[in-house]
C-alpha cells in the first residue's frame, strides 16, 4: 500500500468575536475521520463541492497541515511523527497546484528551477543532472529551448508543464493534483490530461487527482471518491448512475450522464 489515510481529521478553531472578548470556540471540522488507501500505479479522483475539504486533504498528505486526529502511512510509515525528517519518505509524494506562478521562482531560470530538487535530493549524481534535466523536459513536451527561459515567458500551460516535470524530478511514488489544470484552456486540459496518463503509465506513478471537472476524472481515473461537507460519502469505480448511493453523488453526476 502506497498511501493509507486512516480516521484523518483535520478541526479548525472557531473563533467568535463579541462585544467583549474573542472567545475561542471548540472547532470546525474540514475535514472528519477520512479513511483512504491508494495502491503503487493506481490514479484516484477527489471531487466534491467547494469547501467540503478536498485542499485540506492534500495538505494533511503533505504534512502541510498538522492532523487534529488520525494517521497517515506512506509505504508503511507514519508522516506525522514530529521528529520525522526523512527527506526519503516526503519525496514519494509531490504537490502540484493550481497556480504555478506561485510554485515557480520569477527570477530563476527553467534549468535553475529543475536543477534545485536534484541538487536537493541527488546531490552525488551531478555527472547526470544534465541529462535528468534534458529527460524531464522531454517528457513534458517541452524542446531544451525552454531551459534558457523565465517563468514570465512561459504561457500558463507550459508552466504548468515545467511544474510536472519539477514534481518528476525526485523521482515521486505519487503526485497530488490540486486542481492542476483548472487554470488552462480546454484544448491544453486535454493534451496534458494524455501526458499525465502516459507519463502515470511509464512510471507505474499513483495520483490523487483533485478537481471539479467531472468528464477528466471519469476519463483518467481507476476510482474516484466523493468528499461532501468534509466527509467521504461515495467512491466510485464504475459510472452507472443506478450504483451511486448518496444523493449528493447522483446530482453532481447528473449533468454527465
Ligand atoms: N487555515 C484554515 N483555517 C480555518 N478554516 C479553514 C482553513 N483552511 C480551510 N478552511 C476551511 O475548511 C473548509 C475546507 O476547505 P478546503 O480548502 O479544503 O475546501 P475545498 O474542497 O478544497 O474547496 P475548493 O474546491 O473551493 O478549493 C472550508 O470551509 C474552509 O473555509
Amino acid at each position: 500500500m502506497l498511501l493509507e489515510l486512516q480516521g484523518v481529521t483535520k478541526a479548525y478553531p472557531i473563533r467568535e468575536e463579541t462585544q467583549w472578548s474573542l472567545r475561542k470556540r471548540p472547532s470546525f471540522h474540514a475535514v472528519e475521520h477520512i479513511n483512504v488507501t491508494i495502491q503503487e500505479g493506481e490514479i484516484v479522483g477527489l471531487v466534491g463541492e467547494s469547501g467540503c475539504g478536498k485542499s485540506t486533504l492534500a495538505k494533511l498528505i503533505m504534512n502541510i497541515e498538522d492532523l487534529s486526529s488520525g494517521s497517515i502511512y506512506v509505504n508503511g510509515q507514519s508522516i506525522n511523527q514530529k521528529k520525522m525528517k526523512d527527506i526519503h519518505l516526503y519525496k514519494q509524494i509531490q504537490l502540484v497546484l493550481q497556480d504555478s506562478s506561485s510554485s515557480l521562482y520569477p527570477n530563476m531560470s527553467i534549468r535553475e528551477i529543475l536543477e534545485e530538487p536534484l541538487r536537493n535530493y541527488f546531490p552525488n549524481d551531478k555527472s547526470v543532472w544534465e541529462m535528468t534535466i534534458h529527460g524531464l523536459l522531454e517528457r513534458v513536451l517541452l524542446d531544451h529551448s525552454f531551459l534558457l527561459k523565465y517563468p514570465y515567458q512561459l504561457s500558463g500551460g507550459q508552466k504548468q508543464r515545467i511544474c510536472i516535470a519539477k514534481a518528476l524530478a525526485v523521482q515521486p511514488k505519487m503526485i497530488v493534483f490540486d486542481e492542476s489544470l483548472a487554470s488552462l484552456d480546454p484544448f491544453t486540459q486535454q493534451e496534458m490530461m494524455v501526458m499525465l496518463k502516459q507519463i502515470q503509465k511509464e512510471q507505474n506513478l499513483s495520483y490523487l487527482f483533485i478537481t471539479h471537472d467531472l468528464k477528466s476524472v471519469q476519463s483518467l481515473c481507476d476510482r474516484v471518491i466523493v468528499m461532501y461537507k468534509g466527509k467521504i460519502v461515495e467512491t466510485i469505480t464504475n459510472w452507472y448512475p443506478q450504483s451511486f448511493t448518496h444523493p449528493y453523488t447522483r446530482l453532481l453526476f447528473e449533468t454527465l450522464i
